[in-house]
């Protein structure tokens, strides 16, 4: 036998070897075909075992999610650009619900809800997936909200405080600073623990920019990722994104004590995004053209957000949605909806707005259902009579305007009034810790700035920062544990000391 031969018969009996030991076992795939598709959504026939929420290819590599299961045919929402499926395409479901990557790898990327990278960078290194959708932490695996999420800006941590763990609507008309608010929040947590997720949801590419420059040029994704989805993208992806950006939270809050927050900017154009998939759908539209589920979709959404108890991690997530209102009305449909789920509300008014009253928090509409027990102790000493105090004075001045001639004593309580607004007023990008914010609120709810004339307030308050901060060496200490009365006592001598410092060099001057 030549060399070639026995090499050959080798070759031979190596083939039939392997070929005896394959085991061959038919398996069969579904394949359902494209009956029509329209704007983001596609009908599918012929898939009759797919579940609800899985992951199915169309056509050329499109994603969708089975949205729709009828005995006649499957309503999919597409996930991505449907150009080119047309009826007749192939449809193969995947046997898997959809789900994204998570990882550490997320912090200070740009992502669409799908985890694709869109700041031009390579796909993040993770080695994790979570499904959109997931299941709410039970009861019994949730603590009280005790701690609290500072923000950063006076009126929200004296009137209205965040904790950790909450979930506080942020709702008003267009261009009233709510996205301001909500990244005012984010970069306030510059120095602490906490992971930050912005997802944006079917904003304006303008205003998206600009609020990635913002987090950007303020070193805030050095702990921060944000998940974009833009107006003009597919509506299946526009209504998966705040799911995807709640998952891709829920892996950090899944870490020992880890805090998360994320904001929803806005569930507006969410509710509008699932509202256009349910019409194309054929569901029966409700009050405002919305479906049915239009509550069960937001309110299984914010369920997620809670305060885990230590035996289970004893991370948070706290979720600040952020909604729009028209003409001021906050009993609209998805407004309502939305008031009802959350623990609070920040209402921001355009009157406020146009008069130049910034932020404008509207603190007899605001409320924090929970987060009282999270505000630090020293705010009690300031904050309780503020509210009433304030909300008495915005009724007197809506008296006064009347031109009806007040007495002594409502004059002054307008005065004083006057002189709180003015003092809650804030520029962005521009917080105070929480013993500065004592500090200046404590000095206004004591009446020690009554007499100086309003267009000074700022100006003062600005002096009594500095000279606080090189003089008062319990500033620290305020915003800890509970001041006793000695610090108290010492924080009044020194403040006044100080306005009549500021007082006696105006006057020379
Ligand atoms: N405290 C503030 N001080 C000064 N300017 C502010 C303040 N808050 C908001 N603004 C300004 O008001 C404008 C509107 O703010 P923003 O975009 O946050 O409003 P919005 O309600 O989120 O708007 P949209 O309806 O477009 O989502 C911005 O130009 C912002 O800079």
């Amino acid at each position: 036998m030549g060399f070639l031969e026995k090499n050959i018969n080798q070759a031979l009996y190596a083939h039939e070897k392997g070929r005896k030991n394959m085991e061959y076992s038919p398996k069969s795939r579904e394949v359902g075909r494209v009956l029509s598709v329209a704007r983001g959504v596609a009908q599918v026939q012929g898939l009759g075992s797919v579940r609800s929420e899985e992951l199915i290819t169309l056509g050329n590599n499109i994603p969708g999610m089975a949205l729709d299961l009828l005995p006649e045919a499957i309503g999919v929402a597409l996930l991505g650009d449907n150009t080119g499926l047309k009826a007749g395409d192939e449809a193969v479901p995947s046997g898997t619900v959809l789900s994204v990557p998570v990882g550490d790898a997320l912090i200070g990327r740009i992502v669409d809800p799908l985890g694709n990278p869109l700041d031009g960078g390579p796909a993040p290194e993770t080695f994790e997936r979570r499904t959109v959708e997931s299941e709410a932490p039970p009861i019994l695996m949730r603590a009280p909200v005790d701690m609290p999420m500072a923000s950063g800006i006076k009126v929200i941590d004296a009137l209205i405080p965040i904790g950790r763990g909450q979930r506080e609507l942020i709702l008003g008309d267009r261009q009233t600073g709510k996205t301001a608010i909500a990244l005012d929040i984010i970069l306030n947590q510059k120095k602490g623990d906490v992971v930050c997720v912005y997802c944006a949801i079917g904003q304006r590419s303008s205003s998206v920019a600009r609020g990635i420059d913002t987090l950007r040029n303020h070193g805030a994704m050095d702990y921060t990722f944000v998940v974009v989805v833009e107006g003009d993208a597919p509506s299946g992806l526009q209504y998966i994104a705040p799911y995807a950006a709640t998952s891709m939270a829920e892996y950090f809050m899944a870490q020992e004590g880890k805090d998360v927050l994320i904001v929803y900017d806005d569930l507006t154009r969410h509710a509008q995004a699932y509202r256009q998939l349910s019409l194309l759908m054929r569901r029966p539209p409700g009050r405002e053209a919305f479906p049915g589920d239009i509550f069960y979709i937001h309110s299984r959404l914010l369920e997620r957000s809670t305060r885990l108890k230590p035996e289970h991690g004893g991370g948070t997530l706290t979720a600040l949605p952020i909604v729009e209102t028209e003409a001021q009305n906050i009993s609209a449909y998805i407004p309502t909806n939305l008031i009802s789920i959350t623990d609070g509300q920040i209402y921001l008014s355009p009157v406020l707005f146009q008069k130049g009253i910034l932020p404008a928090i509207d603190v007899g509409k605001s409320v924090s259902r929970v987060g009282g027990r999270a505000q630090p102790k020293a705010y009690g000493k300031v904050s309780g009579d503020l509210r009433l105090t304030y909300s008495q004075f915005q009724e007197l001045e809506a008296f006064a305007r009347f031109g009806t001639r007040l007495d002594q004593d409502t004059r002054k309580r307008i005065e004083h009034g006057l002189r709180v607004r003015e003092l809650l007023k804030q520029d962005r990008l521009s917080p105070l810790t929480a013993a500065q914010q004592v500090v200046i609120l404590w000095a206004v709810s004591l009446g020690l700035l009554n007499d100086i004339a309003l267009e000074r307030i700022a100006e003062v308050e600005g002096y009594l920062l500095t000279r606080m901060e090189e003089s008062f060496e319990s500033m620290s200490r305020l915003a800890q544990a509970e001041p006793n009365d000695e610090i108290w006592a010492e924080l009044e001598k020194v403040v006044m000391q100080h306005i009549r410092n500021w007082r006696e060099a105006n006057a020379a001057a």
